[in-house]
């Protein structure tokens, strides 16, 4: 009696088992961002598509051709983010940058803010604009154009003041505007504990490089929102931690040739 498995079941065995494993990684980088793994990736796939080639499975080299045919849409999908993002910032100039002294200040003034809202439970949204501009985003507002201190904007976010609602703009250390409407996500993996203003604060993160800040009038939770990511429920020190990295960051490269914002 022939063995059990003979040459070609093998064969076919091994193509179903290459399949396997390329879905399963593929689906890890779809769900990773980083460019590089996506390089990593790539190399991997055209090495694997010649060997199947080569070997003559040709399930692994309908699936390897049917995936690369359709590449262009797949990369659209995994860097819909960075691409949304370089059309938006089409032709738009980057934010000039702060001095360090003038960041540390700001920072300082944020953090505890923050923490005095956090304690005495008001709610509020603020954003920090970085490189990208994001004036063709936010709507209504009030110009205000002023040193950013922990009383002012504690006292915008008062909530019998007439700009209470909304978001105020941080821009260069400057607080320029409040009760601006920023545009929501759609996300619909969103928490449903999360309600506008945290869905305002990552709309707009979706869109541009900004960094925002959200206290929540509800619990005084403290969240950080960057690149469609919040930072839910953080210590006066992280905050710190974060915001230097963020604004540090785009102070430093500011007049450097455009590159990529890195995550706080
Ligand atoms: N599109 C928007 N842009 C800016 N601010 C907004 C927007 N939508 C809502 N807000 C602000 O969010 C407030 C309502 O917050 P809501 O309670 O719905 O959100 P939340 O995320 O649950 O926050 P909290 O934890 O503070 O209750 C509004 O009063 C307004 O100040």
């Amino acid at each position: 009696m022939p063995g059990l498995l003979d040459n070609s079941t093998l064969l076919d065995l091994g193509d179903i088992l290459i399949v396997a494993v390329l879905v399963y990684h593929f689906s890890l980088v779809l769900k990773k961002d980083a460019a590089v793994r996506l390089l990593i990736f790539l190399l991997l796939f055209f090495s694997c598509f010649y060997m199947a080639q080569l070997s003559g499975f040709s399930s692994t080299t309908w699936l390897l051709r049917t995936i690369f045919s359709s590449a262009l849409i797949i990369l659209a999908i995994i860097f819909q983010g960075d691409i949304r993002r370089a059309i938006l910032s089409l032709g738009r100039r980057p934010v000039p940058a702060n001095t360090q002294d003038e960041t540390t200040e700001t920072i300082e003034e944020l953090v505890r803010a923050v923490g005095e809202m956090s304690k005495k439970r008001i709610g509020a949204l603020i954003v920090i604009v970085r490189r990208l501009p994001i004036d063709h985003l936010v709507e209504v507002g009030t110009e205000i154009d002023a040193k950013v201190t922990s009383e002012l904007l504690n006292s915008i976010f008062l909530p019998y003041s007439p700009i209470h609602d909304g978001a105020v703009i941080i821009h260069n250390g400057k607080l320029t505007k409040a009760g601006c409407l920023l545009p929501l996500s759609k996300n619909p993996d969103i928490a449903k504990s999360f309600g506008t203003r945290h869905r305002a604060a990552l709309g707009l993160s979706e869109l541009v490089d900004a960094l925002v800040m959200v206290v929540s009038e509800e619990t005084g939770n403290i969240s950080l929102v960057h690149d469609g990511k919040i930072y839910y429920d953080l210590e006066q020190a992280e905050i710190r931690r974060m915001l230097r990295k963020s604004l540090d960051f785009m102070r430093l490269h500011t007049a450097a040739p455009a590159g990529e914002a890195v995550k706080p």
